[in-house]
């Protein structure tokens, strides 16, 4: 049985992943992961979760959360991600990363520590929306240049990052198909005399409110016609269930980065 701790215990996505592991079964819940110093450290998972039967603690040290554990799965904060993972890549642990909003250095660090342990690291682990990856692409193409191509997106009132790591992906997908430069096309926003659309533009547009868990639309735009794919997540539970079935997916495989579509068979 996978033994599974989960850093970034006591947030959204920790409750989540805590709720899915105890009553989805397919692996064993070990522990709970917080900073330095947390509040919650040192408390039950059961407490800090509201998850009655869950067992074993919340700590705020990694070797400590990990020392019976094979797997992190880890929801937290970029800086907080690649520090948990260097420690996993250096006790040879796997680890499952879905925090988004890595910069270009945080990707790089990560990529070089993949090849040390094995990680799955994916903006989204919905079922849905990893099809939704796949189509994007080859919509685009069939539908050619004449279209325009337009994303939005929609979260809660606590996200921190923007566009969603879920929309960046849904914008290298298409720009994949198009052949273009992601920095080059992206348009995060319009404001002012803009002017007409250059046909070789991704329009990006962000909304944040309340407590929508994610919605992802991508406009295909013609002249007489609009198709709009639309992804809306009813409940974190989809993120933690997949989160959950990579962490089963990943223990023992090699060193190496794989993301959803390689759990899910999609590739
Ligand atoms: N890939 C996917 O499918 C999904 C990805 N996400 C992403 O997951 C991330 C977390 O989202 P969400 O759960 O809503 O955010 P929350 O803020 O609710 O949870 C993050 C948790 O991580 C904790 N944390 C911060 N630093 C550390 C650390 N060094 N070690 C351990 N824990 C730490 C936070 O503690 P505190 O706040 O007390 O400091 C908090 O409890 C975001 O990047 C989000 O975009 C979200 C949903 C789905
Ligand atoms: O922060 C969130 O909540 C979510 N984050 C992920 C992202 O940035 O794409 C996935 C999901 O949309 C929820």
């Amino acid at each position: 049985m996978t033994r599974i701790t989960v850093a970034g215990a006591a947030g959204r996505m920790g409750n989540a992943i805590i709720r899915a592991i105890m009553h989805d079964g397919g692996g064993a819940l070990v522990a709970g992961l917080e900073a330095p110093g947390h509040r919650s450290a040192g408390k039950s998972l059961a407490e800090v979760c509201g998850v009655a039967d869950a067992p074993g603690l919340v700590f705020d040290d990694i070797a400590q959360a990990m020392a019976q554990s094979d797997v992190l799965i880890d929801f937290t904060s970029p800086t907080a991600s690649i520090a948990n993972l260097g420690w996993c890549a250096e006790a040879g642990k796997a680890c499952v990363i879905g925090t988004t909003g890595l910069d270009l250095s945080h990707d790089q660090i990560l990529r070089a520590l993949a090849a040390k342990t094995p990680v799955v690291f994916a903006p989204n682990m919905s079922v849905g929306m990893n099809l939704m990856f796949k189509l994007v692409g080859q919509i685009a193409q069939v539908l050619g240049p004449n279209y325009a191509l337009e994303v939005m997106e929609a979260h809660h009132d606590q996200k921190k990052d923007a566009p969603s790591g879920t929309a960046v992906r849904l914008l290298k997908e298409l720009c994949a198909a198009r052949g273009w430069d992601y920095d080059a096309v992206c348009q995060h926003g319009r404001c002012g005399m803009v002017g007409a659309r250059p046909q070789d533009q991704i329009g990006v547009a962000v909304i944040r409110g309340g407590d929508i868990v994610g919605d992802h639309t991508v406009f295909f735009i013609g002249q007489g016609e609009r198709i709009e794919l639309t992804h809306r997540a009813h409940s974190r539970d989809t993120f933690a269930g997949g989160a959950v079935r990579a962490a089963l997916w990943l223990h023992g495989k090699p060193a190496g980065l794989y993301d959803m579509q390689d759990v899910l068979g999609l590739k």
